[in-house]
C-alpha cells in the first residue's frame, strides 16, 4: 500500500515506489512479489522468540525478507494513512518497548475468557498500529503477531475471518480512539465457528 511520505530515499527517485530485492519500479509488479514471498514465508515456521520487541521485529524480517533490504529494521521517515500520521520515528523505539513491556506485565493475556483476550488485544493492535514501526507491511505483521499471540494463549485462530475491509475499517476506528469493532473483529477470529 503507498503511504503519505516525505521525500523518501528508500523509493526509486521520483516515485512512490520503494527499492526491492527484485528492483521492480512497477507498484502493481511489487505488490504481487510481495504478496507472494508472504503467503510463502507465512507457511514456513515462525521465529522463535519471547513476544517481545525483538520478538516482533524478527516476524517482520522473516515475512519480507525476500522483498526488502530493511526488513525488521525501524523506518526513519515520518508515514501517514489517510489523514492519520502514524508516531514520528525517533519515538518508535521507545513507544515497542513500552507497549511489549505492558503485554508482559499482562501476561501475555493467557489465561482470560476469549471477550477479554480480545479487548486487550485489541488494545494492543491499536498501538501497534499506531507506532506502525515499519516502512511498509506493518498490517500483515500485526495480524500474524495476533495469530501468535492467540496460539500461545491456547485459542484458536480462524484466518478466514479476516475480511479485509472489514479489518481496515477496524483499524482506522481504532486510531481514533473507539476499539470496539477490533475486538468484536478478534472475537470472531478466536471464537471456534
Ligand atoms: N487511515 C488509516 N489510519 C490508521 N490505520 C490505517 C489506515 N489505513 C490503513 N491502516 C492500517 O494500516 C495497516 C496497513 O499497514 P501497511 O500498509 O504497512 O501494511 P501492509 O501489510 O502492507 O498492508 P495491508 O495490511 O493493507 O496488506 C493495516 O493494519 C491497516 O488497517
Amino acid at each position: 500500500m503507498v503511504y503519505t511520505a516525505e521525500y523518501d530515499p528508500l523509493c526509486y527517485l521520483g516515485t512512490p515506489v520503494l527499492r526491492n530485492k527484485l528492483d521492480l519500479t512497477d507498484q502493481a509488479e511489487l505488490d504481487e512479489f510481495e504478496t507472494a514471498m508472504f503467503v510463502l514465508r507465512s507457511d514456513e515456521p515462525w521465529p522463535e522468540g519471547d513476544l517481545d520487541v525483538i520478538h516482533y521485529l524478527a516476524l517482520h524480517q522473516h515475512l519480507f525478507q525476500d522483498v526488502y533490504d530493511w526488513a525488521g529494521e525501524i523506518r526513519t521517515i515520518r508515514i501517514g494513512k489517510g489523514g492519520n500520521w502514524f508516531c514520528y520515528p525517533e519515538f518508535i523505539a521507545n513507544e515497542l518497548n513500552r507497549i511489549f513491556r505492558e503485554l508482559a506485565q499482562a501476561n501475555y493475556f493467557r489465561g482470560l475468557a476469549p471477550a477479554d483476550f480480545a479487548i486487550q488485544a485489541a488494545h494492543l493492535l491499536a498501538e501497534i498500529n499506531a507506532v506502525h514501526p515499519f516502512r511498509e507491511s506493518n498490517g500483515r505483521t500485526q495480524l500474524t503477531f495476533l495469530a501468535l499471540l492467540a496460539e500461545r494463549a491456547g485459542l484458536p485462530f480462524n484466518a478466514e475471518v479476516l475480511d479485509r475491509d472489514r479489518v481496515i475499517d477496524a483499524m482506522i476506528e481504532s486510531f481514533a480512539g473507539s476499539e470496539q469493532p477490533l475486538a468484536r473483529l478478534i472475537l470472531d477470529i478466536i471464537t471456534e465457528p
